[in-house]
């Protein structure tokens, strides 16, 4: 078998309390093949933000070894792992995080604002992501003159636009309508066809539904498939 994208063993992540420590993740063991469609379940709680936000690297704060395309992830310090995360991953939020300030075409260039790149090859590809993602006559709108489904495709195509191997989305369709909702999976269920690695968190059955297999947190612990 070819080797996992991402393998996690024993991440664990507490915080203190008074008195001792809470554990928010326990023992976390997760192979994730490339072109994987992976989704996260689980009660409010169960710990799957916070995993994700490990795998994306927002979070340093865990113990355990997480291996990315074989690279040590834990080993790495952190201009590495920021390194590492630029080149490998896209996030998508629920709250679509854009920047307010910055038009829809600015908003799409910060990921390449990072980059070693002629201002005309950041164009290009600026311009590709607005003609794939058909925000072309939306380019020098703000964020706040688009509906939510529109700023979520900004989101998408913003977490692209970097070529990620895999893509994070931490309940992507949690603010949307059913009609954007459904245009949104199918987005990444496109883009998984395509070779992208998708990990998804969310509470809706039919959401998990455009993945490929389904991992059950609860308590920080991951369920065994029944
Ligand atoms: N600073 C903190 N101190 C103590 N506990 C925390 C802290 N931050 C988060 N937690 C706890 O971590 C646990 C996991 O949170 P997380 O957001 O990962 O859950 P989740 O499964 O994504 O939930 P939801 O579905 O509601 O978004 C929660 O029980 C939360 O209370």
């Amino acid at each position: 078998m070819s080797q996992p994208l991402v393998s996690l063993r024993n991440i664990e992540k507490s915080y203190p309390i008074a008195g001792g420590r809470t554990w928010v993740l326990r023992r976390i063991h997760l192979d994730v093949q490339p072109g994987e469609f992976v989704t996260l379940m689980g009660p409010s709680g169960a710990g799957k933000s916070t995993l994700l936000s490990i795998l994306g690297m927002l979070d340093a704060e865990w113990t355990g070894e997480y291996l990315l395309e074989g690279r040590a992830v834990h080993s790495l310090k952190p201009k590495d792992r920021a390194e590492l995360a630029k080149g490998t991953i896209g996030f998508v939020f629920q709250q679509y995080h854009l920047l307010d300030g910055l038009t829809v075409a600015e908003n799409l260039e910060v990921p390449l604002s990072y980059r070693n790149l002629k201002r005309s090859e950041r164009e290009a590809l600026v311009a590709d992501m607005l003609d794939r993602f058909q925000l072309v006559g939306k380019k020098d709108l703000y964020p706040n003159q688009l509906s939510g489904g529109q700023q979520q495709v900004v989101g998408i195509a913003r977490a692209l636009i970097a070529s990620p191997k895999m893509l994070l989305a931490d309940e992507p369709t949690g603010n949307l309508h059913s009609t954007q909702a459904k245009q949104i999976m199918e987005m990444f269920q496109a883009l998984n066809r395509e070779g992208t690695t998708v990990i998804q968190v969310t509470h809706s059955e039919s959401n998990a539904a455009y993945g490929h297999r389904v991992v059950q947190l609860a308590d920080g612990w991951i369920q065994e498939p029944r």
